[in-house]
């Protein structure tokens, strides 16, 4: 069967994974934000969270005020995982390419949460098992992963290829003007390469990292605790070399989205994460461009334990815990309006000065009304 479109990537790149130093988001806009946030018409600190997450986001834009994010996007990242024949998942692969047809009809879970938030949503085949829609296709790597519990997800070829499609894809969202990013997934059987990848970065045993995924019963975890075991012993000599541990132990999906969301980072754009699957990629993008993690916030915390393992390598703190375990991107745009939040009262607040509010310290110099209608630093509000 010949469905792969040829990828636009030369194969065996040997740049894919190689990064240029991610320098960070600026320190010196988050300076101007956390000072003007003295200035707003309102108790010191008074809006707990989004005062810092302003600051982040100011940061990223490397200006202050920030501007309300204007081109959100989900790339959703679909792939079919060998591992997923062998009992670890409680739905059939089919899924997984039926849930891409969702997507472009729009009728999945992150088409409705991106409606209400603004943001477009984009489905990308790197390795679904069967045939796609072509348009969806242009950076299709392979079909299927390798079943990880006994052989490699990938060749050093396609690794390369994965990561460079995802890399290809950041950079063509940046250069149509996305502002900011969220990677999303689908792919049946996507949590336990997620799981492993986590619980071999952070020398977890099998037995505390493993949920249930879509919902799987007794048997189906100790089937998915077993695979995770035995992939994490095929891992362990590679577990330093994240382009290795990706071919060993991961997905031409899980590749791609490393890529992406270290290439969002090289680009300066900020990325929500996503769920387990989605910052188990992450976690291996820190690896290949250390750093990479300043252009992150965490969206949500999802019900799986190895989510919450990520997390806390990686540092992060979730924005929200409102127990989803979906994936596809959902979990961050739920989180996306308290970005926006964050962003409108930096930016759209009046100062005490503007305000005529007393901001509660001791007045300088009392200024008189005519001093105030020529200041011009006096905003419109
Ligand atoms: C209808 C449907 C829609 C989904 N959307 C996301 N997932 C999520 O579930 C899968 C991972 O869980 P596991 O490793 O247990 O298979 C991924 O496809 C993920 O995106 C879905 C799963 C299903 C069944
Ligand atoms: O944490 C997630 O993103 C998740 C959990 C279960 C199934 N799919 C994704």
């Amino acid at each position: 069967m010949t469905t792969e479109s040829p990828s636009p990537v030369e194969p065996g790149s040997p740049t894919a994974a190689a990064f240029d130093a991610v320098t960070p988001p600026s320190a010196a806009a988050r300076a101007d934000a956390d000072a003007r946030q003295l200035q707003l018409t309102k108790p010191t600190g008074s809006l707990g969270r989004l005062e810092s997450l302003a600051g982040w986001v100011a940061a990223c834009q490397d200006q202050c005020p920030p501007h309300l994010f204007e081109r959100p996007r989900v790339v959703v990242f679909a792939g079919d995982h060998g591992v997923a024949r062998h009992g670890v998942s409680a739905y059939p692969a089919e899924v997984t390419a039926q849930m891409v047809s969702n997507f472009q009809a729009g009728g999945a879970a992150v088409n409705a949460l991106a409606a209400i938030t603004g943001a477009g949503v984009r489905v990308v085949d790197i390795a679904v098992d069967s045939y796609t829609d072509p348009t969806v296709a242009t950076h299709k790597v392979r079909r299927s992963s390798g079943s990880i519990d006994r052989e490699d997800a990938l060749t050093e070829d396609e690794t390369l290829r994965a990561i460079a499609a995802g890399r290809a894809i950041a950079d063509e969202e940046v250069d149509s003007g996305a502002d900011l990013l969220i990677a999303g997934e689908m792919g049946i059987g996507n949590t336990t390469p997620a799981t492993v990848l986590i619980a071999a970065l952070t020398d977890t045993e099998p037995v505390v990292a493993v949920g249930r995924g879509t919902g799987i019963d007794d048997a189906g975890w100790a089937r998915k605790t077993a695979a995770v075991r035995d992939a994490m012993r095929r891992a362990r000599p590679v577990v330093k070399d994240p382009a290795a541990l990706l071919r060993v132990a991961s997905g031409a999906d899980l590749a791609a989205m490393a890529g992406f969301l270290a290439q969002a980072a090289l680009r300066r754009t900020p990325v929500i994460l996503d769920g387990v699957v989605v910052t188990a990629a992450a976690m291996v993008a820190e690896e290949l461009a250390p750093g990479a993690r300043d252009w992150w916030v965490a969206g949500h915390r999802s019900t799986e334990p190895a989510h919450t393992l990520a997390l806390t390598h990686l540092r992060l703190e979730p924005l929200v815990e409102l127990d989803m375990r979906l994936g596809e991107g959902s979990g961050a745009l739920v989180a996306l309006p308290l970005l926006q939040s964050a962003i409108a009262t930096l930016t759209n607040m009046a100062t005490f000065a503007d305000a005529g509010v007393s901001s509660g310290e001791p007045e300088p110099d009392a200024a008189g009304p005519e001093d105030e209608a020529t200041d011009p630093d006096a905003a419109p509000h």
